[in-house]
């Protein structure tokens, strides 16, 4: 029985009606199954990409992106602090008068300093590597020059403060900037952040003691004046404990952006698009550097156990497939989080529901040469026991394997069931339907009897009548009168709306469409052989799909550019 949800009148059964106007590929949802939105057409921001928070438990260890994270931000510091320098050194060469040897030798180390921090700046360049050794000596020389040359300039005017009989100038603010300099820019674990800090930050006070006991006039006059030091120690202390702070909270956040882009050992670049159940991402196994595109369950849903229950059918049976146009299963995991994923080869290319889309129709011969792989990897689909039950163009990928283009591939087993599981089924229940309206046999579409192979060559004929068309068999805006057209009426031939379409593969198509499964082709090899006896058939060979690919130029390449962490 079919409940009308669309309306709201029940929750047993409810449509994502949306896109059918656009001839999109509907969804049906029941209680035994997820919801399963409108495929959408994803936005491929950063924003949605942070959106998924994957947790590894790595991150934080000086990996070879931390590397290049400390290089470039060192040679941010080092640029920030040689401008700096030069500003005053601009400033210092208006006022010194250079009456004394002090002042002499604090312009030329006030030049040298500018000139070195600006060396290293420079020669942090963007593609150079440096081992991780090397860029913590770096970082000594950028942030111990400044402080070295501070100390002289904290002599100076202490030589200065006895030689006029002054008090002590007290604390000079230029000791604050190597310390949030430090802070801002050098990524960090916070405890080694306070101890390089904490020793920034007790220079001042470690210098001016150190001057007042080998200097009795400075000593006796820091004795009398106790607050510059009182004041010195709480400035520094306070500069220091907020810095590391910063340090702290920057710390966690990239963190948390590192975790959200690593997945077990995958690396995930960009987000390829979303389906009801999950998003796919274009990934990378770390130490391989294959490419592999990871489905992810979306964290909202992780929750319910009738999704996972989904998500782990679509992994366990399509990794039952050796067959080459089946998808290929590498891996599949659960992240410390709960998040749910599995690994896939990547298919540069795209699925057929978005081909016809760009591109309309397909001509027969097409047609033909890509359903015809289909075929064979839905026989060995059959043959291990397994119906897919959500054959539509949008899991039907035309992809770019083995130097070879429009290789078929059939996705997303995520409502297939084992043959002899479907008694038990929840998803059978009364009410209960899953699959894509457009695209679904009319046994799905009443629940009259059980799916079995035959339902799956039904959808394989809506598919081909989308091809050959670029319509399905049956529109409607509800939803429901298109599970009733599948169920009681008897599709207008594709040569209607496209007088294109040969008479022999229009008769194949009208055969896989027929209401009772014993008047269908009985097997995926039956359908293959009649296709093969098209007149078309063999008239669009690898070489023509190359010519349209690279014509077309769209093929979806992995980015190989490596994807820096925050900042
Ligand atoms: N292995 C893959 N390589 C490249 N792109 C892929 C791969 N698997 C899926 N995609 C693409 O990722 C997008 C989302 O796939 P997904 O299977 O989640 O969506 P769907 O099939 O539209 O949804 P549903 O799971 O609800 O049927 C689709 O555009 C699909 O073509």
């Amino acid at each position: 029985m079919i409940k009308d949800l669309s309306t709201g009148r029940s929750d047993a059964l409810s449509f994502e009606a949306s896109q059918l106007d656009s001839r999109l590929p509907l969804k049906v949802v029941g209680p035994g199954d997820a919801t399963l939105d409108a495929p959408a057409e994803h936005a491929d921001s950063q924003e949605e990409f942070c959106r998924v928070h994957l947790v590894e438990g790595t991150g934080g260890e000086l990996t070879g992106e931390t590397e290049q994270l400390l290089r470039s931000r060192l040679r941010s510091a080092s640029l920030v602090l040689a401008s700096g320098f030069a500003t005053f050194l601009l400033w210092h060469l208006s006022l010194t008068k250079l009456a004394t040897n002090l002042e002499f030798y604090t312009l030329l180390s006030h030049i040298a300093v500018t000139v070195a921090l600006a060396g290293i700046g420079l020669s942090l360049c963007g593609k150079c590597t440096k081992s991780i050794a090397s860029l913590r000596w770096l970082e000594l020389a950028v942030f111990g020059l400044p402080i070295a040359f501070f100390v002289l300039i904290q002599f100076g005017k202490t030589v200065d403060m006895v030689e006029n009989k002054d008090v002590h100038p007290g604390l000079s603010a230029v000791w604050l900037l190597p310390i949030f300099v430090y802070a801002l820019f050098i990524p960090n674990a916070w405890q080694r952040a306070a101890s390089v800090i904490g020793a920034m930050a007790a220079f001042p006070t470690i210098v001016t003691l150190g001057i007042a006991i080998s200097n009795d006039a400075v000593g006796s006059i820091l004795v009398e004046n106790t607050s510059i030091l009182v004041e010195t120690i709480l400035v520094m202390s306070t500069a220091a404990v907020s810095a590391v702070w910063g340090v702290h909270t920057i710390n966690s956040l990239r963190t948390q952006a590192y975790q959200a882009r690593r997945l077990g050992q995958y690396k995930l670049k960009r987000l390829i698009g979303a389906g009801g159940m999950g998003e796919v991402y274009l990934g990378e196994h770390q130490l391989m550097k294959r490419p592999c595109a990871i489905k992810v369950i979306r964290p909202e849903k992780a929750g319910d156990p009738k999704v996972l229950a989904r998500f782990e059918r679509e992994v366990q049976a399509t990794a039952k497939l050796s067959h080459w146009n089946s998808i290929d299963i590498f891996d599949y995991g659960r992240a410390d989080d709960g998040t749910f994923y599995y690994v896939m080869e990547f298919l540069p290319g795209m699925n057929l529901s978005e081909l016809v889309r760009r591109y309309g129709a397909m001509p027969p011969a097409r047609v033909i040469h890509l359903i015809r792989q289909a075929c064979d990897a839905l026989q060995e689909a059959h043959e291990v026991g397994l119906i897919h039950r959500d054959i539509k163009p949008a899991n039907i990928f035309a992809a770019a394997r083995g130097g070879l283009f429009d290789v078929a591939k059939i996705l997303d087993f995520g409502l297939a069931k084992p043959m002899d599981d479907l008694e038990a089924a929840n998803l059978t229940q009364e009410g209960t339907i899953t699959g894509s309206p457009l695209y679904m046999s009319p046994e799905q579409a009443t629940g009259d009897r059980e799916p079995d192979a035959r339902s799956d060559i039904y959808s394989l004929g809506t598919v081909l009548y989308y091809l050959v068309s670029g319509r399905p068999p049956f529109e409607n805006e509800k939803p429901l009168k298109v599970l009733i057209s599948h169920a009681h009426d008897e599709p207008v031939p594709p040569s209607v709306h496209r007088r294109e379409v040969p008479d022999d593969l229009e008769t194949v198509i009208m055969r896989c469409l027929r209401k009772n499964p014993d008047d269908r082709y009985q097997s995926a090899a039956e359908l293959a052989a009649a296709l093969d006896d098209c007149e078309s058939a063999g008239k669009w060979k690898f070489a023509d799909a190359r010519s349209w690919w690279l014509e077309h130029d769209v093929l979806k390449e992995p980015a190989d550019e490596p994807q820096q962490l925050v900042g």
